[in-house]
């Protein structure tokens, strides 16, 4: 598909650009539910490539951040080694020591690239899923040029099967591309949270560019300049990109329509719109000045409002900059430098490609179930539901409702199933303490979602859902999750045609008691 990139009206302040033809080889779009937010059923291939051509697929199929699917599979890790930052975004707060805070800028320790590279060889040993290594802070990786290079190189040569990412604010992107093309980075994020610098002199209070500390709007107009400019320059190169825009109520809101937009005529392959984490104790402008994340629903909100352009990714978990494991899951302190000091290292390249055929496999099981599923619902009569699901990964229904700290949303209709993202909840098994406590939270948290997908629920937060109007399954215990929706969903619609019980739409509206009645 040829995507010109010259300025589409919305983005008509933008620096001019050089009316270059940009070829993107194969957008999400062109795949089949591989991204976050969008995967219809119109794709009946059995591994979900559908038409995307195989060098993007091969990119994609198992990365968990650039494939909703593939995140229920395989796992990423980031290393540390990038703690200078070239600007100040008001709501960011870096932190080098911290073990217990869970967002994006904070480690439990700085890494050199020899220890680095070294974490990563013990990590992919023993977690052979781990296909994706990336570099994302505390800092930014382009304005720690040298580490973040070294560690890639070294990588390159000694985990040549590892694909390589890096995250940046965009700044320094243009004048490292040729860099990054040369150690097969083919995945880079650029966070993106405004196209117009009035937008941006409300986020960003300076930039360091060309040896000077740039303020407000000017600092505004010359990040949006560079960001434009190196997505363009990436995308003429095939890299993949992802943008990432923080999500901040009364600031940006309304205007990420046109950021979405924007970096879509400019070939981004993934926009992947997140929650501002804000808060006072956090230390951050925006924490201590009172300024608020979005609830779930309006972060959805805006997230369909997008629906149409760049493709959206919406199960990203705001990942520490020391993460490793599955995402949502952390398992970081068990790869410290002390405990890899002691790890007996083989990296054996073979091994984890035979174990990477399993999980390939479950994760082409997955698909197909889906496929199957969908290929069973009869016609689209227009009805949407929401179901929460307890999983504790693999793709499947397998966690008991009182061990979840988080349940999964997937938006169901006759033809399509779509990721929308998870909520966190208390947990509501405490040893038998404080759980009546914990179950209205929890009620509150999914009180948009008809049904509950759990392996198993007790007699007392069931009988509490029901009042409330969320369905609790358990029959589907040990399903892949789209299989388990979608059947649960055929026995819905089913009882509403038989006129067993009357479909109530819930969305916001659902904040009552009640929604899920017997006709
Ligand atoms: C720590 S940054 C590192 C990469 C790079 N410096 C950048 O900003 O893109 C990783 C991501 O976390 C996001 N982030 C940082 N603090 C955040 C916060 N308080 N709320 C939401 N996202 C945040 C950044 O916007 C960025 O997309
Ligand atoms: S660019 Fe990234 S590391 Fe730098 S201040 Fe912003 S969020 Fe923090
Ligand atoms: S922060 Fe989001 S995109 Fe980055 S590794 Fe975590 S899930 Fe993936």
């Amino acid at each position: 598909m040829a995507i010109s990139a010259e300025s589409p009206a919305s983005t008509s302040r933008l620096r001019p650009l050089p009316g270059i033809k940009v070829e993107v080889a194969g957008q999400a779009a062109s795949g089949c539910s591989t991204t976050g937010g969008e995967g219809k059923a119109s794709c009946g291939s059995s591994d979900g490539q559908g038409d995307m051509p195989a060098e993007i697929w091969d990119k994609v199929k198992n990365h968990p951040c650039y494939s909703e699917e593939a995140h229920h599979h395989y796992a990423r890790m980031h290393v540390a080694v990038a703690p200078a930052c070239n600007i100040q975004c008001n709501y960011c707060n870096r932190k080098y020591d911290c073990s217990n805070e869970s967002r994006p800028g904070v480690v439990s320790q700085k890494l050199t690239p020899d220890q680095a590279v070294k974490k990563v060889l013990a990590v992919a040993s023993e977690i052979p899923q781990m296909t994706v290594l990336g570099i994302a802070g505390p800092g930014d990786a382009l304005a720690n040029p040298a580490k973040t290079f070294e560690t890639f190189r070294q990588l390159q040569e000694q985990a040549p099967d590892i694909k390589l990412c890096l995250s940046t604010n965009g700044l320094a992107l243009p004048d490292y591309v040729d860099e990054i093309a040369k150690y097969n980075v083919d995945h880079v994020t650029i966070t993106i949270n405004m196209v117009d610098p009035d937008v941006g002199a409300q986020i960003y209070p300076w930039i360091f560019y060309n040896h000077k500390r740039i303020y407000g709007r000017e600092a505004a107009e010359i990040l949006t300049e560079r960001q434009m400019l190196g997505l363009e320059m990436l995308t003429a190169r095939g890299i993949l990109t992802k943008i990432n825009s923080v999500l901040i109520p009364g600031i940006n809101d309304e205007h990420l329509y046109e950021v979405n937009r924007a970096v879509k005529a400019r070939g981004a392959f993934l926009h992947n719109i997140m929650p501002l984490i804000s808060e006072a104790e956090h230390g951050t402008y925006f924490g201590l000045n009172g300024q608020r994340g979005p609830t779930a629903q309006e972060l959805k909100d805006v997230q369909d409002a997008c629906m149409g352009g760049a493709n959206l990714m919406r199960h990203c978990r705001q990942c520490r900059a020391d993460a490793v494991g599955l995402l949502g899951e952390d398992r970081s302190d068990e790869f410290t430098l002390d405990q890899i000091e002691q790890m007996d290292v083989v990296y054996d390249i073979e091994k984890r490609r035979a174990y990477q055929e399993q999980v390939e496999a479950e994760r082409q099981a997955q698909h197909a179930a889906k496929q199957t599923a969908l290929s069973e619902q009869g016609a689209d009569d227009g009805m949407k539901v929401l179901v929460a699901v307890a999983t504790t990964g693999g793709g499947k229904v397998n966690q008991h409702f009182g061990h979840a700290d988080e349940f999964q949303i997937y938006e169901l209709t006759a033809s399509s199933t779509t990721f929308v993202g998870h909520r966190r909840v208390d947990l509501y098994c405490q040893g038998g303490y404080g759980e009546d406590e914990q179950l209205p939270s929890i009620v509150n948290a999914i009180n948009d979602c008809h049904a509950v997908l759990v392996s198993k629920i007790g007699a007392c937060p069931r009988d509490e859902l029901l009042a409330a109007g969320i369905e609790p399954v358990e029959e589907y215990a040990h399903e892949f999750i789209e299989k388990a929706a979608l059947g649960w969903f055929a026995g819905y619609r089913a009882r509403v045609a038989s006129g067993e019980i009357t479909h109530i739409p819930r969305g916001d509206a659902a904040i009552r008691q009640g929604a899920f009645k017997a006709a």
